[in-house]
C-alpha cells in the first residue's frame, strides 16, 4: 500500500475528533507503505543478481537499513501533523505531559484498533513493532507498556503462512535425488541459463548421498524412504555475489538441513557452487558477522518458523536480523532480554579486558551480549561521540564479510538498578553520566550498543595451547585481509579489539577507527639518514595523517614470540606495505572482491590445484595458500 493520495486523506480524517480507527489506520498503512518497499528492494535483488550488478547489490543492501526509520519519520510526521490540534494529541500539550484519562482511553483504543486491523495480515508481528516505533515517539516514556503498545505480541504468528505457501515440496523417493534438485533449482525461475544444472546437480545429489550415508548408521545401503522429501523455502536468498537455496531434506523422520550456494560465472551463466550441511556451515552462513540477507517473503514469520527449525540455537531475534528485519530482530531481542533478567539474578558488570578508552564495555555473565556506552570523555585524539556513532553507522551498512560484529543500537534502556554490580555503577557514574538517568530503582541507558560477546582476542591468546594459538592468529590475519579486501581498514589492529566466537572465528569489534582503504596512504619506511636519525624518538621522515608504515605493525602486534612465530608463518605479508598497495589499489579499482561463507574445499567447481601455493595468482585477491574462504 502506498501513500500517494494520503495528504487527501489526512485532510479528512485531521478535523478535531479523529477517531482511533483512524489513526490505527494511519499506522497500518505507514507500515505497508514500508513492507512494499522492503520486498520490492528484495525482488530488484534477484534482478541484480542475475546480471551481476554486485555494486547494484551492495548499494541496496546499505540504502535498505535506512528505510524503517525513513518510513517511521513519515508516519509519524502524518500523524502529528492529522492529530494536530486534536485532544488526543499528546504533543498538543507536549510528549512530556501525561496524559489525560481521556487521552489515555483514545491511546489505548487505537492499540484495540490496530489489533482489529491485523486480522489476515502476513506479517502481523513486524507491524506491531512498526506500531511501537511510532508510538514511541509520540508518547512519553511513562507509556511504554502494554496498554499503549506491543510489549508483547497480541497477534499469534504460529502456523501463519501465505497463500502460496513459504515453501515447495519435492519427493526424491519416487523421482530421484538428482532429478528433484533439478526441478526444485529450475522452479527458481532465474532469468539467467545455468551453466550445466544436470551436472552439477549430480555432484550435489551425490554429496548428499555421502553425507546422509554418514549420519545414518549401517548407512552404507542408504535407502530414501518412503517418507522422504525436500522442503525448500521459495524464496532465493541474495547477499553480496551470492545467492542461496535454504531447505531441509526428511528421510526417515530425520530432518538434514541444507543451503545450496548459487553463483554467477562472469559469462552470465548460474553455477551450484557449494551444498552447505552441517549445524556449522549454516551458523557461518547467517552468521550476526555478515550483512542481512535480502529475501522476498510475504509471510517473514514461516520463513523464520522454517530457519529456527534448520538454526535451533539461534534465537529468533538474529533470525530476523539476518533476513533484513533488524528492527523487529531489536524488539525480539528486548523481549528475551527482560524475560531473561526476570528469570535470572547475576549482576551487571564491567566485561573482562583490557578497558577502552572510547566505550564502557559491560556485561551480564548468564546472557551472551555486552553492552557498549560511548564515554563522556574520550582519551583519543579528535574523536567524539559523533564520530563513534558515524563509523558504527559505517560498519552497520557495510558489508561485514563475516569479519565485523553486528550492533544493535538502543535508546531510553530501563535497567533495575539493583542488578548492576557496585564496581560497574561507580565506573558508569564516573564515565558516562551524560548517558546515565537514575530514577529510583532504574538505571536508564539512554544510548548503548548491543553486541555478541566473544572472548577478547588478547585473552584467548594468553591461554591458548600452542595449537590453537597458531589457529587464532592464522584466523587473525585472515581477518585483517577479508576487511582489507572489502574496503576496510581496522586502523587500531591490537588483539583487544578483535574476539573469538564460539566457532573460532576471530571477528573484530572495535569500530572507532576504521576507515576505508582507499583513505589510507600505505608506506615503506625510508632508509635512516644515520644512525642518530634512527635512535630518535621522532621519526626522521614526514608522516600524513593517514599514513600507515606495515613494518611497524610487529612492534606492537609481534612481542609474544610464540604469536611472532605463528603470525610470520602465516602472515608475514602482512608486514609489507606491498601487500597493503596492492590490496588498497584493488579497491579504488571497485573491485568487489569474492569473500564466500564457507571454506574452499566446498567449492564444487575448484580443483584441488587451486589450492596449492602455486596457484595462488588465480585466487581474487592478495592471499596466501591454505586460507579458507575466498
Ligand atoms: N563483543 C565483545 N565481546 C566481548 N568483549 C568485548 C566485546 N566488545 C568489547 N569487549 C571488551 O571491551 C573492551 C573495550 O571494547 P572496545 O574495543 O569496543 O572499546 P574501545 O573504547 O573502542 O577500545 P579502544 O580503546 O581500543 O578504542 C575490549 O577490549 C574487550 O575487552
Amino acid at each position: 500500500m502506498v501513500f500517494t493520495g494520503d495528504h487527501q486523506r489526512i485532510e479528512q480524517v485531521a478535523r478535531p475528533g479523529l477517531p482511533p480507527q483512524a489513526v490505527a489506520r494511519i499506522v497500518l498503512d505507514g507500515f505497508d507503505r514500508h513492507y512494499a518497499l522492503f520486498r520490492y528492494g528484495a525482488q530488484r535483488a534477484k534482478a541484480l543478481f542475475e546480471s551481476g550488478d554486485w555494486r547494484g547489490i551492495q548499494q541496496l543492501s546499505s540504502e535498505r537499513i535506512e528505510y524503517y526509520d525513513t518510513r517511521v519519520h513519515e508516519c509519524t510526521t502524518l500523524l502529528t501533523a492529522a492529530l494536530k490540534g486534536s485532544e488526543a494529541s499528546p504533543s498538543g500539550a507536549s510528549a512530556q505531559q501525561s496524559l489525560t484519562p481521556a487521552q489515555m482511553d483514545f491511546w489505548q483504543t487505537v492499540k484495540t484498533e490496530f489489533v482489529a486491523l491485523l486480522a489476515g495480515h502476513r506479517q502481523p508481528e513486524c507491524a506491531e513493532t512498526f506500531f511501537n516505533s511510532v508510538s514511541c515517539r509520540i508518547l512519553h516514556r511513562d507509556y511504554f507498556h502494554n496498554d499503549f503498545l506491543f510489549v508483547r505480541p497480541a497477534i499469534a504468528t504460529e502456523y501463519l503462512d501465505s497463500k502460496l505457501p513459504s515453501y515447495r515440496v519435492y519427493y526424491p523417493a519416487g523421482l530421484g535425488l538428482e532429478k528433484s534438485l533439478i526441478n526444485m533449482l529450475a522452479d527458481f525461475g532465474l532469468a539467467a541459463p545455468f551453466s550445466d544444472l544436470p551436472a552439477d546437480a549430480r555432484k550435489v545429489a551425490r554429496l548428499a548421498i555421502h553425507q546422509l550415508r554418514l549420519a545414518i548408521p549401517g548407512g552404507a545401503g542408504l535407502r530414501l524412504a518412503p517418507d522422504c522429501q525436500i522442503h525448500v523455502l521459495n524464496s532465493l536468498f541474495f547477499r553480496n555475489k551470492g545467492a542461496y537455496a535454504v531447505g531441509r531434506l526428511v528421510n526417515q523422520g530425520t530432518i538434514y538441513p541444507f543451503a545450496i550456494a548459487l553463483l554467477r560465472t562472469p559469462s552470465g551463466h548460474i553455477q551450484l557452487d557449494a551444498l552447505l550441511h552441517t549445524a556449522d556451515d549454516l551458523s557461518t552462513l547467517f552468521s550476526f558477522t555478515r550483512a542481512y540477507f535480502l529475501v522476498d517473503m510475504e509471510t517473514p514469520a514461516a520463513y523464520v518458523s522454517f530457519l529456527n527449525a534448520l538454526l535451533p540455537r539461534k534465537p529468533k531475534a538474529e533470525i530476523y536480523t539476518t533476513i533484513g528485519l533488524q528492527k523487529q530482530g531489536k524488539t525480539l531481542f528486548y523481549r528475551d532480554f527482560l524475560h531473561h533478567l526476570a528469570h535470572s539474578h547475576d549482576a551487571f558488570d564491567i566485561a573482562p579486558g583490557i578497558h577502552g578508552m572510547v566505550m564502557t564495555v559491560f556485561t551480564l555473565s548468564s546472557y551472551p551480549y555486552v553492552f557498549k556506552l560511548i564515554r563522556d570523555r574520550i582519551a583519543k585524539e579528535g574523536m567524539d561521540h559523533a564520530t563513534v556513532r558515524r563509523k558504527y553507522q559505517l560498519v552497520k551498512k557495510h558489508d561485514r564479510v563475516g569479519r565485523m560484529a553486528d550492533t544493535w543500537e538502543y535508546s531510553q534502556v530501563a535497567l533495575p538498578r539493583a542488578r548492576f554490580s557496585d564496581t560497574l555503577l561507580a565506573e558508569l557514574r564516573s564515565q558516562v553520566p551524560s548517558l546515565l538517568e537514575e530514577s529510583g530503582d532504574t538505571i536508564v541507558l539512554r544510548h548503548v550498543y548491543i553486541e555478541r560477546r566473544m572472548t577478547p582476542l588478547n585473552l584467548y591468546l594468553a591461554r591458548a595451547s600452542d595449537a590453537a594459538l597458531e589457529t587464532a592468529v592464522k584466523g587473525y590475519g585472515e581477518a585483517i585481509r577479508e576487511l582489507a579486501a572489502a574496503n576496510i581498514f581496522p586502523g587500531d589492529m591490537l588483539f583487544k579489539n578483535f574476539g573469538v566466537t564460539r566457532l573460532g572465528r576471530v571477528v573484530f569489534y572495535d569500530y572507532d577507527e576504521i576507515q576505508h582503504m582507499t583513505e589510507m596512504n600505505f608506506r615503506r619506511i625510508p632508509p635512516a639518514p644515520n644512525e642518530e636519525a634512527e635512535l630518535a624518538s621522532e621519526p626522521w621522515y614526514p608522516v600524513g595523517a593517514n599514513d600507515v608504515f606495515p613494518e611497524e605493525f610487529r612492534f606492537f602486534l609481534l612481542g609474544d614470540p610464540r604469536v611472532r612465530a605463528a603470525f610470520l608463518k602465516h602472515h608475514a605479508d602482512l608486514l609489507e606495505a606491498g601487500w597493503w598497495q596492492a590490496c588498497r589499489e584493488r579497491a579504488a579499482q571497485g573491485r568487489i572482491e569474492d569473500i564466500f561463507p564457507y571454506d574452499r574445499d566446498r567449492r564444487l567447481h575448484v580443483s584441488n590445484a587451486s589450492h596449492s601455493r602455486s596457484s595462488t595468482s588465480a585466487l581474487p585477491f592478495p592471499y596466501p595458500s591454505g586460507a579458507n574462504h575466498v
